[in-house]
C-alpha cells in the first residue's frame, strides 16, 4: 500500500513542534505492515540544505504563478518528496513566520500550493510511474489537498485528515478565495466557507474521507463547544468518520541508553546513573547542587500549554524545596514572567529561551519530573519522552495527557502501575496541589524509583498505534 503523507514540517529536517515528530516517525512504524509512505514537504532553505542527494522526479510549470520541482530524497529512512518552489519557500525566517515573528502574508498561497501539489501528484502523472493509494494530510497547512482532490482528477483516492491541534485552523479573509484556483461552488458552507471567511481546516474536515486526531480522549473532546473551537458542530456531523489514535514516539531518537545528547546513558535498572545528567543539567542552568526534585518544562510558552500557571507556582516550588528548569519560547509576557522568577530565585530556577533539541533531551534525562499543565492537549509528546527517560510526568487531566499517564492515586500505587500525576482543575491551585503530591512521593525513594520504572516500562512506541492506522487505511481501501 502506498501512502502520500503531506505536512508542513518533518523531523529531522524542520521542526517547530510535535507535528514534525509524528510525521517523521510514523512511516517507519508502518513499513513492517507493508505500508510505504512518501512524505511531501515544502523545500524551505533548512530542508534544501540537508538534502545531500536528491533527484528531480516531477515538475510543475505553473503552480500558483511559479515553476516548481519535486525532488525525491531519503533521510533517516524517510522517503521524502520535497516541493522546491523558491518563490514561496526560500525565505529567511521559519516555516510560518518571518524573522520578526510575523506570519508571512502569503501563507494561504504557500500552503495552498503545497496542497495543490499533493492533489496533482495523487491524480496526474506528475511523478511518472508512482501514485498513492491514500493521501494522508496533517493540520490546516495541508487541509486543502482533499478539497483540490474533490474538484480534480484524484477524486476517487481516499484521504485521511489528521488534526494535531484544532486551535490552528488556517482562516483567511474571503478575498483570498479567487486566488485558490477552485471552482466558485467551493466557497460554500459544504466546503471552505467559514463564518464568511475561507477556512482551510474546515474545508479539509468537510472533504476528507476519514478524520483522525491524536488521542481517543481528544477525539471526544473536540465534539464539545469547549474544545471544538467552532468546529464541534461540523465534527459531530462527521462523527462516524472520526477516530482518535494516540501518538507514539521515535524510540531510537529518544532512548536513554544511546542518546548522544546526554552525559551518561542509563536504563530502568541503572537509574542511579541519571545523577550525572542531573549535575550537567544543574550546571547548564546555573542551579545549585542541593537535593530535592528538579521540575522541568519543555514547551511552547503559550496559554494552551498553561505556562501562566507555571509562572504562578514558581515561588511555591522553591518554598517546598524543589528546583525548576524551563526551556521554551513564545508569548513575550510569559517569557518575561518566567525570566523574572529565574532572577528572583537564582540557583533554584533556571531558564533558557529559544528552541534547543539537544538540551530538551538532557532535561528529560536529568530532571525528576516534567510539568505539563496544558488547558487542552491533543496528545502531547513530552510526557511520553518523560516516561521513557524516568522523568515523571505531572499532567493536566485532558486529551492525550489523560490517556497516557496513570495517576499515582491509592489504587494505582497499590497495584504498582502508577506512572505520573494527573490534576484537575487546570488552575494554579490545581498545579500547586499536584506539586505537593510530587514532593511527598519524591521523599520516599523506593516509591519514586518504582514510578520511574513503571513509566520506563510503558509502551510508548508506535507499534500499537501504527496497527490502528494500518487498519484505518485498509478499511478505506476495502470500501473504495
Ligand atoms: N523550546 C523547545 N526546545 C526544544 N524542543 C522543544 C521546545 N519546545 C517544544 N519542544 C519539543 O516540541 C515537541 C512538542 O510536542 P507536543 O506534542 O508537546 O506539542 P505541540 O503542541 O507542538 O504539537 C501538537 O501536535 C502534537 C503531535 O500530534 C500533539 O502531540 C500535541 O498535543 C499538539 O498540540 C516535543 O518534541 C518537544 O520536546
Amino acid at each position: 500500500m502506498n501512502i502520500l503523507s503531506v505536512a508542513s514540517e518533518v523531523y529531522p529536517l524542520v521542526k517547530t513542534g510535535g507535528l514534525a515528530d509524528v510525521v517523521g516517525a510514523l512511516p517507519s512504524a508502518l513499513l513492517p505492515h507493508g505500508v510505504k509512505t512518501r512524505t511531501l514537504v515544502p523545500g524551505y532553505p533548512a530542508v534544501m540544505h540537508k538534502l545531500k542527494k536528491k533527484k528531480a522526479v516531477g515538475r510543475f510549470e505553473n503552480l500558483f504563478g511559479h515553476p516548481a520541482t519535486v525532488h525525491s530524497a531519503e533521510i533517516n529512512g524517510l522517503d521524502l518528496l520535497v516541493l522546491d518552489q523558491p518563490a514561496l519557500y526560500h525565505r529567511d525566517g521559519g516555516p510560518y513566520l518571518d524573522t520578526t515573528g510575523r506570519d508571512y502574508p502569503d501563507n494561504f498561497r504557500r500552503f495552498a500550493a503545497l496542497s495543490l501539489a499533493a492533489a496533482e501528484i495523487a491524480g496526474d502523472n506528475v511523478i511518472p510511474g508512482w501514485k498513492p493509494d491514500i493521501v494522508h494530510v496533517h493540520d490546516w497547512q495541508t487541509a486543502l489537498a482533499p478539497v483540490y482532490m474533490r474538484f480534480g482528477s484524484a477524486r476517487d483516492i481516499p484521504t485521511v485528515m489528521t488534526i494535531h491541534n484544532i486551535a490552528f485552523q488556517g482562516q483567511f479573509g474571503a478575498s483570498v478565495f479567487p486566488e485558490l484556483s477552485l471552482p466558485p461552488e467551493a466557497f460554500s458552507v459544504q466546503f471552505l466557507e467559514y463564518y464568511g471567511d475561507v477556512g482551510f481546516l474546515k474545508g479539509g474536515l468537510q472533504t476528507a474521507t476519514s478524520i483522525t486526531t491524536v488521542s481517543p480522549s481528544y477525539a471526544q473532546e473536540i465534539l464539545t463547544p469547549e474544545f471544538g473551537m467552532g468546529l464541534d458542530g461540523l465534527l459531530a456531523s462527521r462523527v462516524d468518520s472520526l477516530t482518535g489514535i494516540a501518538n507514539g514516539i521515535d524510540a531510537e531518537a529518544w532512548n536513554p541508553q544511546t542518546d548522544p545528547h546526554i552525559v551518561e546513558h542509563y536504563g530502568a535498572s541503572t537509574l542511579k546513573r541519571r545523577a550525572a545528567n542531573r549535575k550537567a543539567l544543574e550546571d547548564r542552568f546555573g542551579l545549585d547542587h542541593s537535593p530535592g526534585p528538579i521540575f522541568c518544562v519543555i514547551s511552547r510558552l503559550t496559554w494552551q500549554k498553561g505556562m501562566d500557571l507555571v509562572a504562578e507556582v514558581t515561588d511555591d516550588i522553591v518554598a517546598l524545596g524543589g528546583k525548576l528548569v524551563v526551556l521554551g519560547s513564545g508569548d513575550a509576557a510569559l517569557e518575561g514572567a518566567l525570566l523574572a522568577a529565574a532572577s528572583r530565585h537564582r540557583g533554584r530556577i533556571g531558564m533558557v529561551t529559544g528552541y534547543d533539541e539537544p538540551l530538551s533531551h538532557l532535561m528529560q534525562a536529568g530532571a525528576d519530573a516534567i510539568l505539563i499543565p496544558s488547558r487542552f492537549e491533543p496528545c502531547g509528546l513530552t510526557q511520553l519522552y518523560g516516561l521513557r527517560y524516568g522523568c515523571v510526568p505531572v499532567v493536566a487531566r485532558t486529551g492525550g495527557l489523560a490517556d497516557t499517564i496513570i495517576d499515582a492515586n491509592e489504587a494505582a500505587l497499590s497495584a504498582k502501575c502508577a506512572t505520573g500525576f494527573q490534576f484537575l482543575p487546570v488552575t494554579a491551585d490545581g498545579l500547586r496541589l499536584a506539586i505537593r503530591r510530587v514532593m511527598r512521593a519524591y521523599s520516599e525513594p523506593k516509591l519514586w524509583a518504582r514510578m520511574q520504572n513503571q513509566g520506563m516500562k510503558s509502551d510508548v512506541s508506535w507499534a500499537k498505534s501504527a496497527e490502528r492506522y494500518v487498519s484505518l487505511y485498509s478499511g478505506l481501501l476495502a470500501k473504495g
